[in-house]
């Protein structure tokens, strides 16, 4: 105890919390030591080899234009195997092929799973840890937007978006983070937030996506505290408004020239955009970055 009867920082830190049951059987003590620094940061290697992305990897919405092209950066950077979780990976049959031909060694393999249902993702991530070998990086790529004003906005849409975005983007994490707890190999896992998580967009109406994205910001800083212990990063990326599909439609096309013209840039970003800082908090190089969100939108965030 501390003089004013409050506990010691001490006992703070080392205070026992929850085991942690694994499927081997054994428990794991939120008390143990953190696994120490990965070996090559001991080693005077050129900081090129730490953006290697090592083992294999799950992405949620991988039939989509961000993550296909998260997907291949990482596989450049040296992936091993790599999962693309989607309702319905067959809508990205040809960009799924020309990975394939373009990485013949990696394991690629898809699984339609809806990031709604917990029991799907549960058995999703252990076939892709059975076929692969193990899971070492989630990103977490799948969400839709919806263009709706507040007073309009029915219960339905509010929970979809809020389904899809938010609390699946958490039930994948937890699938995942159980794996890797059971691996014992710590691992990154990426949300894919948003901008529109920090700000109100404008001028289109969209309070359910704002908020579900918003709501990843800080579920990143939660999983971090908690996992850290496993070894395991929790980090997000918020996107600016990048020129993909989902910004096309539903009203959209006169907000593309308002976006591009508020942009200190002047444009809206192309999704190669997002890759560096992708490879970044998957890699080693990234192996101190936790609880971080990295924004990228060519400055509009402060425009
Ligand atoms: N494009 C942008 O400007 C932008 C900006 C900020 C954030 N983001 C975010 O980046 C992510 C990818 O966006 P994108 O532009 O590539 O969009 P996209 O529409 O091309 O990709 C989204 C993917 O998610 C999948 N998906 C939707 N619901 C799903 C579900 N229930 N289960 C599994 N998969 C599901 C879709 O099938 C699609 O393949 C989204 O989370 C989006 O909110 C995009
Ligand atoms: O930050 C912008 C994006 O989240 C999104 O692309 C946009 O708000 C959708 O209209």
């Amino acid at each position: 105890m501390a003089q004013n009867g409050e506990p010691s920082r001490d006992a703070l830190v080392n205070r026992q919390l929850p085991e942690m049951q694994l499927s081997d059987g054994s428990s794991s003590s939120m008390t143990a030591p953190p696994p120490p620094a990965p070996p090559y940061l001991t080693t005077e290697g050129r900081a090129v080899y730490r953006f290697n992305v090592e083992g294999n990897a799950i992405i949620t919405g991988g039939a989509g234009t961000l993550a296909l092209e998260g997907a291949r950066a990482l596989l450049e950077h040296g992936l091993s195997g790599l999962a693309l979780f989607d309702l319905n990976p067959q809508q990205a049959a040809e960009p799924i092929a020309a990975l394939k031909t373009d990485f013949p060694d990696a394991k690629i393999i898809t699984k339609t799973v809806d990031v709604r249902d917990a029991e799907s993702i549960g058995t999703a991530v252990k076939e892709t840890a059975r076929q692969l070998g193990s899971v070492d990086v989630l990103c977490c790529f799948a969400g839709v937007v919806g263009c709706t004003h507040a007073l309009d906005m029915s219960v339905e849409e509010w929970k979809r978006t809020m389904d899809i975005n938010s609390t699946g983007s958490f039930l994948c994490a937890q699938a995942v983070a159980r794996q890797m707890v059971d691996q014992k190999s710590g691992g990154a896992i990426v949300f894919i937030a948003s901008m529109s998580g920090h700000r109100v967009n404008f001028p289109q109406p969209q309070a359910a996506y704002n908020v579900s994205k918003a709501s990843l910001l800080h579920l990143k800083n939660c999983l971090a505290a908690e996992w850290s212990r496993y070894g395991i990063r929790v980090n997000s990326i918020s996107p600016g408004y990048m020129d993909t599909i989902l910004n096309e439609g539903a009203g959209l096309e006169r907000a593309r020239t308002v976006w591009a013209n508020r942009n200190p840039m002047g444009r809206m970003g192309v999704p190669q955009e997002l890759t560096g800082p992708l490879v970044l908090l998957c890699s080693a190089a990234g192996s101190y970055i936790n609880a971080a969100d990295i924004i990228v939108d060519g400055g509009a965030i402060v425009f």
